[in-house]
């Protein structure tokens, strides 16, 4: 392929979902096979990629993205901060299956050494399906991924036309095109017409500006989640903790509240060196610091407006640095 000295180069590291499925017949939206297409058949799908970057491809994994682990995202990470290392790199785009994308953006976005663009980037519909949206959304990723005006944003989720923050970005909806919101903190722009538009940024640090270096790392700390619900029981969480968890986010009901029943259990964990972070299942607004709980008293860490998932990934880096709930406290009114 030839390269063009005034278009920008751009990798596409791809990892499956649905972007990469294939279903039986042209009409098959549910029930497909995700992860089957390799980057070179993606790639060469759309031609048009060509007329905006110079790019190439690498198959880092071939998985539907529940399947994602810490070990994939250890892997992936590392990846890309040797790429965008080279000078030959302007900027990455990861094709990832949809149900996780939110939790392996995030983790890039505290994790990648660089302003270079980082877009993860996905589809709703399988390869062979009508209207599939895989090729116009990797098309507007290689897109942003070598533009200029997405240096220095953080890692960006992009699909269905718009640019979402890794922070913010959440999938609402289970099979929709425009499933991925960033709910009432916004999306940060639009594609539209072969250029990237951006109308907002998050305040919030990421990439060089954090404190966390996995370079070293094959192993993050056991984080785990336990739903909130009405009569809700110890017995997750006394699973997690017996099974070795040093982190717990409770993705409790409405702002972070902790059911009468569940305060012992989580004060026994929390003696016993298990981080107790507040978040909340509602999915939008603060959990407030001594709102619903004594956090002060009970040593416990609130989430802030993170998700539980992706309080989950900042806990997991957190707890590489510091074991002080203070110290992790103010990660989470950092990231
Ligand atoms: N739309 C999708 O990408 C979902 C397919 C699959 N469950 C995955 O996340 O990889």
């Amino acid at each position: 392929q030839d390269s063009h000295a005034k278009l920008p180069n751009v990798m596409i590291l791809a990892t499956g979902g649905t972007i990469a499925g294939t279903g039986a017949d042209s009409t098959t939206t549910v029930g497909y096979t995700s992860a089957t297409v390799g980057v070179e058949k993606l790639i060469a799908a759309v031609p048009e990629l060509k007329k905006v970057a110079n790019v190439k491809g690498e198959q880092v994994f071939q998985i539907a993205s529940e399947s994602m682990t810490n070990d994939h995202w250890l892997k992936l990470a590392k990846r890309v901060n040797a790429l965008l290392a080279q000078s030959d790199v302007d900027g990455i785009v990861i094709t990832h299956g949809t149900d996780t994308i939110e939790e392996t953006a995030y983790f890039l976005d505290l994790t990648v050494k660089s302003r270079k663009p980082v877009v993860v980037v996905g589809a709703m519909r399988p390869s062979t399906a009508i209207s599939a949206d895989g090729p116009i959304n990797l098309y507007n990723a290689v897109l942003l991924a070598g533009s200029k005006d997405a240096i220095g944003k953080g890692v960006l989720v992009s699909l269905n036309d718009q640019i979402n923050a890794a922070r913010e970005v959440t999938k609402t909806n289970t099979s929709t095109t425009d499933t991925f919101k960033s709910t009432e903190l916004g999306m940060l722009g639009y594609i539209q017409g072969n250029k990237a538009y951006f109308y907002r940024q998050s305040t919030r640090k990421n990439t060089v500006d954090t404190e966390f270096d996995v370079s070293k790392l094959d192993v993050l700390p056991q984080v785990d989640i336990i739903y909130g619900y009405a009569n809700m029981t110890r017995a997750a969480l006394d699973a997690q903790v017996a099974s070795g968890a040093k982190g717990i986010i409770q993705a409790g009901v409405g702002d972070g509240s902790i059911a009468a029943q569940m305060k012992t259990p989580l004060v026994e964990a929390r003696k016993k060196g298990v981080i107790i972070v507040r978040a909340s299942r509602v999915g939008q607004g603060i959990v407030a610091r001594n709102g619903e709980a004594n956090d002060d008293e009970l040593d416990f860490v609130v989430a802030d407006t993170l998700n539980a998932q992706k309080a989950r990934i900042l806990l997991m880096l957190a707890l590489t640095k510091t074991s002080n709930t203070k110290e992790i406290q103010r990660m989470f009114y950092t990231y």
